[in-house]
C-alpha cells in the first residue's frame, strides 16, 4: 500500500484535516531561504508537530546551509524525520542522522540519479522531486515518471515521489512509479489562499493514491 505525505502544513486545522484524511506523514516547511507560502518558523513547526497523534510521521522540511544547520532544525522542531534539500553527501547524512537522532529524507532532483546511488542505504528515504535551481520544492511541476520508475527499480532505499502531484494525477503516478510513498504540497491547496490546504483535496489525494492498482508483487512470507 503506497503511503502519503501531506506537506507544507501551517495551521492546526490543516494538520487535523491531513490526519483525518489518513496521512501517513505530515510535512512542515521551515528555515528555507526561498519565497514560499508554506514556510513556518521552527517554533511554529514544533507546535504543529506536537499536535500530531502517534502513528503519523512528522517531517521537518528544510534547506539547511550546513550539517549543523540541519541538526539545529531537528533540535528546534523535534520531528520524527527531517527532509533536507541541498547538496549533501553520504557522510553529511550519516552525521545529521547521528547528531539529530531522527530519520533523514534527502530530496533529489529527478535527474540526480548519481546522487541517489551514492545515498543508497545511507538516507532513510529519497524524495525524488521537481526542484528549483535553489533545490526548493513546492514547484507544482511533474517530471518524467518513467525515468523515476527506473530509478526506483534500481534502489532498495524507499523512494518518495513528489512534484506536481494532485488528486487527479496521483493514481496514474503511483501505477507508473510504484513508489514507497507519494508527497504533495501545492496540489492540495485552496485557490483563494496559497499555503492553506483544501481539506476535500487532502482526502481525495490520499483516497486516489490508495486506489491505485499496485504493480509490485506482494512481499512473500510476511
Ligand atoms: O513546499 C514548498 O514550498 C517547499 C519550499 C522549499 C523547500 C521544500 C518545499 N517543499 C518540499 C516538499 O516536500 C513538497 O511537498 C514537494 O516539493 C512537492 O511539492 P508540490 O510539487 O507543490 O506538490
Amino acid at each position: 500500500m503506497v503511503r502519503a505525505k501531506l506537506c507544507g502544513l501551517g495551521t492546526e486545522a490543516d494538520v487535523h484535516a491531513a490526519v483525518d484524511a489518513g496521512a501517513d506523514a505530515v510535512g512542515f516547511v521551515t528555515d528555507v531561504d526561498v519565497d514560499t507560502p508554506r514556510e513556518v518558523a521552527p517554533e511554529r513547526a514544533a507546535t504543529l508537530a506536537d499536535a500530531v497523534p502517534p502513528f503519523v510521521t512528522t517531517v521537518a522540511v528544510t534547506i539547511p546551509d550546513s550539517v549543523a544547520a540541519a541538526v539545529e532544525v531537528a533540535d528546534r522542531v523535534h520531528p520524527d524525520a527531517i527532509q533536507i534539500h541541498g547538496e549533501f553527501g553520504p557522510e553529511d547524512v550519516r552525521v545529521i542522522r547521528e547528531r539529530a537522532g531522527v530519520d533523514v529524507i534527502v530530496a533529489l532532483g529527478a535527474d540526480e540519479t548519481a546522487r541517489a546511488s551514492e545515498l543508497e542505504g545511507v538516507a532513510d528515504a529519497l524524495l525524488v522531486d521537481s526542484l528549483t535551481d535553489e533545490d526548493a520544492g513546492g514547484t507544482g511541476e511533474t517530471h518524467d515518471w518513467e525515468r523515476t520508475r527506473e530509478l526506483r527499480e534500481s534502489l532498495s532505499t524507499p523512494l518518495v515521489l513528489a512534484g506536481g502531484l494532485t488528486p487527479e494525477n496521483v493514481r496514474e503516478a503511483v501505477e507508473t512509479v510504484d513508489p514507497f510513498a507519494v508527497d504533495v504540497a501545492s496540489g492540495v491547496e485552496r485557490d483563494d489562499e496559497p499555503g492553506r490546504k483544501n481539506h476535500d483535496a487532502l482526502a481525495a489525494f490520499v483516497r486516489e493514491a490508495r486506489a491505485a492498482v499496485e504493480t509490485a508483487p506482494a512481499a512473500e512470507g510476511i
